[in-house]
C-alpha cells in the first residue's frame, strides 16, 4: 500500500452501466468505476463475484463466446471500447493481458517476445534484439535468460515462465496491462518478484490486477474495488479501502470474517 501522496491521476477507463451475460446468466450488475492512469488497480472479492468477468471485458476476451454478451460503456480516451470499429488485435495491443497460469508459446525464449512485436511494428534484428532486450529487463527477467535466449520458453521455471509472459504482455507496449491472478500458480519468492515488477510497471502502464490475496492488493495497490455478486460494492484508494471501509460488507471481507 503506497504511504506517499496520491498525484491526481487522469481516468484511463471509464466503465458505466456495464451489465455482463453469459447467455441468461447476469454476472455484472451495473457496473460504474473509473480506472486511473498509470496506477494498480485491485479486484478483490469472494470466489465466483465477478473479478476475472469485469477484467476480461476490458480487453473483449468474452467475444471469443457466442453466448456471453456486455453491454454498457468502457471508454478508454474517449472511446467505447465495447462499440469500437478498430480491429480487436489492435484493442489488445492497447489493452494487454497476462493470465493466471503461465502460458509460454512453444518457441524459443526470444521468438516468444519478439512474435507479437512483429504483428504490429517493423523492426530491424538491431531494433528487435533491443526490444526483447528492454521487455525482459523491465520484467526482471534479463539477467537470468540473456545467455539462454534460443532455449524454449518451456524450460523455464513458473515463476520464470510469469515473467516472460509478462515481457511478453509489455513488449508491444500496451496503455493498459491486465494481470488475472499473475501469481496463483507461484512460489513466494517468484510472488515478491512480480509484486516488485507491478509496482515499477506503473511508471509507465495502467495496471489492472485481480487477486484473491488481500496482502498482494494492499501491498501493491493504488486503488481497490470489491465485488460481490457480480456488484461493485466499494471502489476507493487502497488504503481506505483497507484502513477504512465505508461498507461493513467490505470490512467483514477483507478482515477474513467472509469469504
Ligand atoms: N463461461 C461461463 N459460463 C457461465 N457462467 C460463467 C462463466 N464464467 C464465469 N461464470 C459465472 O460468472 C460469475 C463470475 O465469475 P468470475 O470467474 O468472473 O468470478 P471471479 O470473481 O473471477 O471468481 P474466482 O475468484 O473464483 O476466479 C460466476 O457466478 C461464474 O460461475
Amino acid at each position: 500500500m503506497p504511504t506517499t501522496a496520491q498525484q491526481p491521476s487522469r481516468a484511463k477507463l471509464e466503465v458505466k452501466n456495464l451489465n455482463f451475460y453469459y447467455g441468461k446468466f447476469h454476472a455484472l450488475r451495473n457496473v460504474n468505476m473509473t480506472i486511473p492512469e498509470k496506477k494498480v488497480t485491485a479486484f478483490i472479492g469472494p470466489s465466483g463475484c465477478g473479478k476475472s468477468t469485469l477484467l476480461r471485458t476490458f480487453n473483449r476476451m468474452f467475444e471469443l463466446y457466442p453466448e456471453q454478451r456486455a453491454e454498457g460503456e468502457i471508454n478508454m480516451d474517449g472511446e467505447n471500447l465495447l462499440q469500437s470499429k478498430q480491429d480487436i488485435s489492435l484493442i489488445r495491443a492497447k489493452v494487454g493481458m497476462v493470465f493466471q497460469k503461465p502460458t509460454p508459446f512453444p518457441m524459443s525464449i526470444y521468438d516468444n517476445i519478439a512474435f507479437g512485436v512483429k504483428l504490429f511494428e517493423r523492426l530491424s534484428k538491431g531494433e528487435m534484439d533491443e526490444r526483447v532486450e528492454w521487455a525482459l529487463t523491465k520484467a526482471a527477467l534479463w539477467e537470468e535468460v540473456k545467455n539462454k535466449l534460443g532455449q524454449s520458453g518451456h524450460g523455464l521455471s513458473g515463476g520464470q515462465q510469469q515473467r516472460l509472459c509478462i515481457a511478453r504482455g509489455i513488449a508491444i507496449k500496451p496503455q493498459v496491462l491486465l494481470l488475472d491472478e499473475p501469481c496463483s500458480a507461484l512460489d513466494p519468492i517468484s510472488t515478491a518478484k512480480i509484486e516488485e515488477l507491478i509496482t515499477e510497471l506503473k511508471n509507465d502502464y495502467t495496471v489492472v490486477i485481480v487477486t484473491h490475496n488481500m496482502q498482494q492488493a494492499a501491498r501493491c495497490s493504488d486503488h481497490t474495488a470489491y465485488m460481490y455478486l457480480g456488484e461493485l460494492m466499494e471502489f476507493g484508494e487502497t488504503q481506505q479501502i483497507f484502513i477504512k471501509p465505508k461498507k461493513k460488507a467490505t470490512e467483514d471481507y477483507i478482515t477474513g470474517r467472509f469469504g
